[in-house]
């Protein structure tokens, strides 16, 4: 037997030798031997594949997410082209949500076949059961099969409306510190979708409490930086999906499928280049509070304000080095909120934390344990963030 070379995505190589397989990780200037014990011998490449932890679960994620995306892109435009009356309307948006999850929720099953399927997620079922959803529960099944048949995924047969409730019904699941689930978000940041602004698909998975992956489709976040140097920006193209596993760094490519290019955050440590982000609805986070903390630790810039998790993607790649994010009493995080945005940001670099800077806990059910607010920077600004972060909060309570 011979020598065969089998070429195994971008990071790896398997030689074949006799009837030994060896593999070989490449980075683009060395090329190291390593004994994975599954790759000395003749297997097939999905059996490769399925030994790297938890490549097969973004590649399904990837895909979930994406076809989401196109799903509410379609939605989107509509929404817009369509008259003052019906912008004001809910059913467009919630139509894209549902659709959304249910496309999510089909292609994890199919792809993952073998797993016991957990899916937290923002959308149940009960509205459409009823007599007044059915008109809605119609249209979403129309735009899941067309989505599905327009997208090349032919393996799926046309779904009926029980089909799509069980999909949806998927999500039911509480998470918690055991096992694996997956979080969803299938529209984050509805009023800027319905503003034709910015939202996100947001998907990941937690295993034994901790976030191990992460996938956001932006469908409305350009390719190119924003936030900073924008008016140098020679591309106008739109639509950006960022994926990270834990350990293996963050990478975005574009919603169409250009080739993926790692990101880092910004590496900034002079508070007075720096840029920060928040919501662009103010009764989602307090800008009174974040233009407090700007200003003690120093920030010129103004903030720029989008909506969703866009937000962590943008950041991850290094537009702004700052995110911060302080919703009104009594408001409580959900987990599919942050999980994939979180994700992003770390293996880019970055730290995500609480108010006090504590790491966020994703163990604990469908709610995040924050009462005060989330923060994000580099690890170079984060202690001085951390100490503005403090007085003003402590100002803000003496005042009171
Ligand atoms: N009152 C609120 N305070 C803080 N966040 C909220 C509030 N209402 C909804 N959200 C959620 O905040 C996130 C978007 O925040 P932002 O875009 O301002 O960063 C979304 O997940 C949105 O939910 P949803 O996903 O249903 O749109
Ligand atoms: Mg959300």
């Amino acid at each position: 037997m011979g020598t065969q070379t089998r070429w195994l995505g971008a990071r790896a190589t398997a030689i074949r030798v006799g009837s030994d397989w060896n593999c070989y990780e490449s980075t683009t200037t060395t090329r190291t031997r390593r004994s994975f014990s599954l790759c000395c011998r003749w297997s097939p490449l999905t059996t490769l594949a399925s030994s790297m932890p938890y490549e097969k679960e973004l590649a399904a994620a990837k895909k979930a997410a994406t076809l989401a995306a196109r799903l509410c892109q379609k939605v989107q435009k509509a929404l817009l082209q369509s008259d003052v009356h019906s912008k004001s309307d809910k059913s467009p948006v919630t139509v894209a949500d549902y659709g959304s999850q249910v496309l999510v929720s089909l292609i994890l099953e199919r792809e993952l076949p073998s797993e016991l399927f957990s899916l937290v997620a923002e959308e149940d079922s009960g509205d459409l059961r009823k007599e007044s959803g059915q008109d809605t529960l119609k249209c979403i099944t129309e735009l899941v099969n067309n989505t599905l048949a327009n997208e090349g995924s032919h393996s799926f047969s046309t779904l009926t409306t029980d089909d799509v409730l069980k999909a949806i019904d998927n999500g039911k699941s509480e998470g918690g510190p055991v096992g694996r689930h997956w979080v969803l978000d299938p529209i984050d940041g509805t009023k800027g979708f319905v503003r034709g602004d910015q939202y996100a698909i947001a998907l990941a998975l937690l295993h034994e409490g901790k976030v191990v992956l992460g996938v956001l489709a932006c469908p409305n976040l350009p390719l190119a930086t924003i936030g900073r140097n924008q008016q140098n920006s020679s591309s106008n193209e739109v639509g950006c999906v960022f994926f990270a596993k834990v350990g293996d760094g963050t990478y975005m490519q574009a919603l169409d499928g250009s080739t993926q290019t790692r990101v880092n955050v910004s590496a900034v440590d002079n508070p007075e280049e720096a840029s920060f982000f928040e919501s662009y609805e103010a009764a989602h986070s307090s800008h009174d509070l974040s233009s407090t903390i700007a200003e003690k630790l120093g920030v010129k810039a103004p903030p720029v304000r989008i909506d969703s998790q866009a937000k962590y993607g943008a950041l991850s790649r290094g537009d702004g080095a700052i995110y911060l994010r302080f919703p009104h009493k009594g408001y409580r995080e959900k987990i599919w909120d942050h999980a994939a945005g979180c994700i992003v940001v770390s293996e880019a670099g970055g730290i995500v934390s609480d108010a006090a800077g504590n790491p966020l806990d994703f163990s604990k059910g469908k709610f995040l344990d924050v009462d005060t607010g989330i923060i994000v920077t580099n690890q170079n600004l984060m202690p001085s963030l951390l100490r503005a972060v403090k007085e003003s909060l402590n100002e803000k309570a003496s005042s009171l």
